[in-house]
Order: C-alpha cells, then sequence, then structure tokens
C-alpha cells in the first residue's frame, strides 16, 4: 500500500475510534464560549460523531448532569454571550478521587473526547483526565487573556470593547466635573483587560496586580502636577485584583482636594453578545479541538500565536509564563502626558 493511503487508513481508523465528543464549560464564564460550542457540535456531527454536552462544568460532569447536542441544540446560540451549558468552579475536581469519578463518568457515557473551555484551572483538570484516558483537548475561554500558550483568549475582545465603552462615559462626566476618577476593570490576577483600557481610554494611571506595589504618594503627585499642566481629569484604570477601589477614591480626594469618584464595572465586562473576532476565532478553536481528537491527539491547548492556530501539550503550556508587555506599559505612560 502507498504511504500515502496507509496514512488515510490509520486516519480513518483513529476517527473510527472516536465516536462520542463531550464538551464543557468551566471557570469564569466569557462572550464566545457559546460559538465554540456550536463549532464543536457542528463539527463533530458533521463527521458522524455523537455529542454530549456536560452542564455546569466538572461540577455537572461529577453529578452526571450529561445531555445530547443536536445541531438544534446550538441554534439561534453564536450571537448570545454567557454559556448555554452554565459553568462552575468544582472544589472535587481537584482531589484524586474527584478526577478519577470524573474519567469513570466520561467513559460511562462512552465519552471518548473531552473538549473543555476554560482558563488555566480547567485545563490542570483536562490534563489529569487525559491521563486517565479520556482524550481531552482544551480551548483557552476567559476574559483575563491569562493564558501564557496564546495571544487570544475567547471573550477578551467582548469584555475589552465593552469595558472601553463604559469607560469613555465615565470619562465624559469626569471631563464635566473635572474630576478624578477611578474605574476599576475585572481581573485578579491579570492586569490585561487594565493595560488595554488604560491605552484605549487614554488614561493618565493603570494599576495592575503585576505592578501592584505601586507608591500612593507618587500617585498623588502626579494627579497634582497633572491638574497644573490643565488636563481637565485624572482617569485611574484599577485591576481588580489590586484592592480597593472606593478607599483609594476617598485616600485621593483628601490628600489632594480633587473630587474623586470610583467605579467599579463588574461583571457586565463578562456579558453581552460576542464580537464578529470572539465569534470567529472562537468557531474556529472550536472546529480545530474537534480535528484534533480525531487525529488521535490528547492533552493538548489550542492558542493562537504569531498569527496562527497552534497547539500545544498541555504541561508545556501550564509552564509557559506570561508577562504584561513591559514596552505597551512604558507607551501608555508616554501618551498620558
Ligand atoms: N489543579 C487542578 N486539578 C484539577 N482540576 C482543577 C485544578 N485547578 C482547577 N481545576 C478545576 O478547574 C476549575 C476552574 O478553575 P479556575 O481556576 O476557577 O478557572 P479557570 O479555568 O478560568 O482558570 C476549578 O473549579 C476546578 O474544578
Ligand atoms: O465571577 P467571580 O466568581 O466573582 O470571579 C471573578 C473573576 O472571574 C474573572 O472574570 C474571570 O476569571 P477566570 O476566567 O479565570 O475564571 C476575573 O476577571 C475575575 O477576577
Ligand atoms: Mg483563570
Amino acid at each position: 500500500m502507498a504511504e500515502a493511503d496507509k496514512l488515510k487508513k490509520n486516519l480513518e481508523e483513529i476517527e473510527d475510534n472516536i465516536r462520542t465528543i463531550g464538551v464543557l464549560t468551566s471557570g469564569g464564564d466569557a462572550p464566545g464560549m457559546n460559538a465554540a460550542i456550536r463549532a464543536v457540535t457542528r463539527t463533530a456531527l458533521s463527521k458522524g460523531l455523537k455529542v454530549r454536552g456536560i452542564r455546569r462544568g466538572y461540577h455537572g460532569l461529577l453529578r452526571e448532569e450529561i445531555i445530547d447536542l443536536s445541531a438544534r441544540d446550538v441554534s439561534d446560540t453564536i450571537q448570545r454571550g454567557g454559556t448555554i451549558l452554565q459553568t462552575a468552579r468544582c472544589q472535587s475536581m481537584r482531589t484524586e478521587e474527584g478526577q478519577q469519578k470524573a474519567a469513570a463518568i466520561c467513559k460511562k457515557y462512552g465519552i471518548d473526547g473531552l473538549v473543555v473551555i476554560g482558563g488555566d484551572g480547567s485545563f490542570a483538570g483536562a490534563q489529569k483526565l487525559s491521563h486517565l484516558g479520556v482524550n481531552t483537548i482544551g480551548l483557552p475561554g476567559t476574559i483575563d487573556l491569562d493564558i501564557a500558550c496564546t495571544d487570544y483568549t475567547i471573550g477578551f475582545d467582548t469584555a475589552v470593547n465593552t469595558a472601553m465603552e463604559a469607560i469613555d462615559k465615565v470619562r465624559d462626566t469626569s471631563t464635566s466635573h473635572e474630576r478624578c476618577s477611578i474605574i476599576e476593570v475585572m481581573g485578579r490576577d491579570a492586569g490585561y483587560l487594565a493595560l488595554w483600557c488604560g491605552i484605549a481610554n487614554g488614561a493618565e494611571r493603570i494599576l495592575m496586580p503585576e505592578e501592584s506595589d505601586y507608591d500612593e504618594g507618587a500617585l498623588i503627585e502626579d494627579i497634582l502636577a497633572n491638574k497644573k499642566r490643565g488636563k481637565k481629569n485624572y482617569i485611574i484604570i484599577n485591576a481588580e485584583g489590586v484592592g480597593d477601589s472606593i478607599n483609594l477614591a476617598k485616600k485621593i480626594e483628601q490628600a489632594t482636594g480633587i473630587e474623586t469618584r470610583a467605579t467599579i464595572l463588574g461583571h457586565m465586562q463578562r456579558g453581552g453578545s460576542p464580537t464578529c473576532k470572539d465569534r470567529v476565532y472562537a468557531s474556529t478553536m472550536g472546529a480545530m479541538a474537534v480535528e484534533l481528537l480525531c487525529a488521535g491527539k490528547t492533552n493538548r491547548i489550542v492558542g493562537y500565536k504569531h498569527g496562527r492556530f497552534v497547539d500545544y501539550d498541555i504541561e508545556e503550556a501550564l509552564a509557559m509564563k506570561k508577562e504584561i508587555p513591559a514596552h505597551q506599559y512604558e507607551i501608555s505612560k508616554i501618551l498620558a502626558i
């Protein structure tokens, strides 16, 4: 048999081995997750596979909250925020007992390939399942953009645009009253939303968890100097992980005499209809996850690096470190003069 025919036959055999694909969303929800679920479902169905949706992440898997998904079940979902499968955080999945139970449930329901849409924590769970014999592929789904192996995560584009539009509105009133405004964006451990909004909204100062030991005295000085330069407001974008925006506003007002208000954007950043980019990239990644499973791959994460969709070994991906791009942070400071 010619090499090409052998390869084709091998691939067909591997495809035959995967009969049922499961899909779940885990960790914080993110706009575009539905586009990914839809793409996983329809790509798998188009290959003659069965698709099972697992509700409420690993929590639902352990409770056997498993439903069949048809092409129609994912109709009218690509434009919707949130996740139609619901999501959860699940402590017992962190234990060996929980992981073994989860793998046994996958086997019970014939799930031989599983797509996990979530962040680093969710991938750690996927890795454990892969070691227990369930073929798993992770898709990066988080508004935080804090996954090292990829330049893109599902939901970031929508969330950052939502936050940017909200901050523009706060800026209008802040300028009218010549105030200092602190706007708190999400990001427990990650400053990407803050950095991008800081640049996009022309903020005077960006506070990120990665640079959390900022000098409060220097900040007060800068606010006063900014006023002397003739600027009509002072916008601070504060990432959730840095701390208490309301308290900081009080301190600034006391020290500078400038009226200061804090706005916490909160969960509105996680909702809403996904942008075109989130729909298209999430669809591409969802389809790719199924292709990888059918090619016999497991323990992989799909990423987008240097303009291409790629896949990485989960261990390798979780070991990568991601840093806030220093040059972008420097640019934000220069542009604030
Ligand atoms: N080390 C781990 N081993 C197994 N499962 C994990 C591990 N870390 C997290 N998980 C599972 O993944 C879920 C989501 O993780 P979390 O860190 O909250 O969100 P994200 O996936 O967005 O980073 C956790 O609630 C837990 O069920
Ligand atoms: O909704 P919760 O449970 O309060 O979590 C808030 C956290 O979730 C996020 O929105 C998303 O984080 P994950 O995607 O890692 O779950 C963070 O920005 C935020 O700090
Ligand atoms: Mg996370």
